[in-house]
């Protein structure tokens, strides 16, 4: 029946677009490997009824599979992903393990099989807490069960099939202030089929090296001005100096929160909010330095014909990943947003911490670092 409709290949990614948005609206998804089954569970989406439930499913052979980062927070001396045991489902147990600042647990954690990472992948493109409850079952205690299936394998070759699968869907001028010829280009695909879009400023000359910047979606920053950042003032002063010069395309991507998304930068800024660094906050959820990936940007920009950029970055990742993808890269140039007591801090840890160019001066002018 399947084929009736999709090639198998194309099936399998749809299965997956499927269960991104069984884990987003908190239900389980039944995960297949081979003959072996389990049922996965963000922890996010746990509630008392649905741990009776997992409970006399599990007969006492749950575990929760937790990311690197987190399992370090929690004192482990592992710096990959692994699984630890549940006994039961017990909710404060699980709550602590996942997400409670200053826990720390010492039982083993084993090395993740085949469904549970796929549960992890799973959580990681619904972009909920990255932390999942995996019971395996047998088919007949889930049979006639309204549980969406997913094979392990199309969960692991969705990314190597989507990620880059890149489709206009439409376009408009629009003008904006400071940059009035202006026309915004509507993608769509990659990674959960989100909606990307590319801002052409001006009129590019397509055959030379092309004013780029690759912009990560901030809602605090680029629509409240939140002076947390300063992704607001790269964004209309890159529009601003790409409208004054020869033009340029503005991508405007759909990765809040460096890729974590915009829940769970927000518990990453509550965190903040108690003394923690931009980075040890991700950390302390489960999340490395950087989960955004910049392949999709690329492939947006060789659909609308550019071969070489002049990149606008401090970020070196951003750079070396249109090089990785084929585009030229014949410079890459500062934008730097206005500094800050609120975002001082921000700015220098991703100055000390990820490499970014940020104007080391400035930063001492500012007073936080010393050298
Ligand atoms: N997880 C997390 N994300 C943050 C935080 N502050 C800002 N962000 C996100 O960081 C990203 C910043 O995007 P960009 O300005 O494009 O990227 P960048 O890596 O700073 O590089 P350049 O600005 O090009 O130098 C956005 O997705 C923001 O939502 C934070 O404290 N935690
Ligand atoms: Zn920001």
């Amino acid at each position: 029946m399947k084929s009736l409709l999709y090639p198998d290949k194309e099936f399998s990614a749809i299965s997956v677009e499927r269960a991104i948005g069984e884990m987003r609206s908190g239900r389980p998804v039944l995960l297949r490997a081979g003959r072996s089954l389990a049922i996965a569970v963000g922890v996010e989406a746990l509630d008392s009824n649905t741990a009776q439930t997992l409970e006399a499913l599990a007969r006492g052979r749950a575990r929760l599979a937790l990311t690197g980062p987190r399992l370090k927070k929690l004192g482990f001396d592992r710096t990959e992903p692994g699984i630890i045991a549940l006994p039961s489902i017990d909710l404060t147990r699980i709550a602590a393990l996942s997400g409670e600042i200053g826990a720390r647990f010492d039982a083993p954690a084993a090395a993740l099989s085949k469904l549970d990472k796929a549960a992890m992948e799973l959580v990681r493109l619904a972009l909920i807490e990255p932390a999942v409850v995996v019971v395996p079952v047998s088919a007949k205690s889930v049979a006639g069960a309204a549980l969406l299936h997913v094979d392990v394998n199309a969960i692991a070759d969705y990314r190597g099939a989507r990620a880059t699968a890149m489709t206009i869907v439409s376009r408009a001028p629009v003008p904006l202030e400071g940059a009035t010829d202006a026309e915004f280009v509507v993608f769509r695909g990659g990674e959960g089929l989100r909606d990307q879009v590319a801002i052409i400023i001006g009129k590019p000359d397509l055959s030379k090296p092309v004013t780029v910047r690759l912009h990560s979606a901030c809602l605090t920053g680029d629509l409240f001005g939140s002076l947390k950042c300063d992704c607001g003032d790269q964004l209309r002063e890159t529009a601003r100096l790409m409208a004054k010069t020869d033009g340029g395309i503005l991508l405007y991507l759909d990765q809040e929160g460096r890729g974590n998304g915009f829940s769970n930068k927000m518990r990453a800024y509550d965190l903040q909010a108690h003394g923690f660094d931009t980075y040890d906050a991700d950390e302390a959820l489960g999340f490395g330095h950087d989960q955004r990936r910049f392949d999709f940007a690329a492939e947006m920009l060789k659909l609308l014909g550019v071969h070489a950029v002049r990149i606008m970055t401090n970020n070196p990742v951003k750079i070396a990943a249109l090089e990785h993808a084929g585009l030229d890269v014949a410079a890459d140039e500062r934008i730097m947003g206005r500094m800050n007591d609120h975002n001082v801090r921000y700015l220098t840890s991703k100055r000390d911490r990820a490499g970014h160019f940020i104007d080391a001066d400035q930063l001492k002018a500012y007073g936080l670092i010393k050298d």
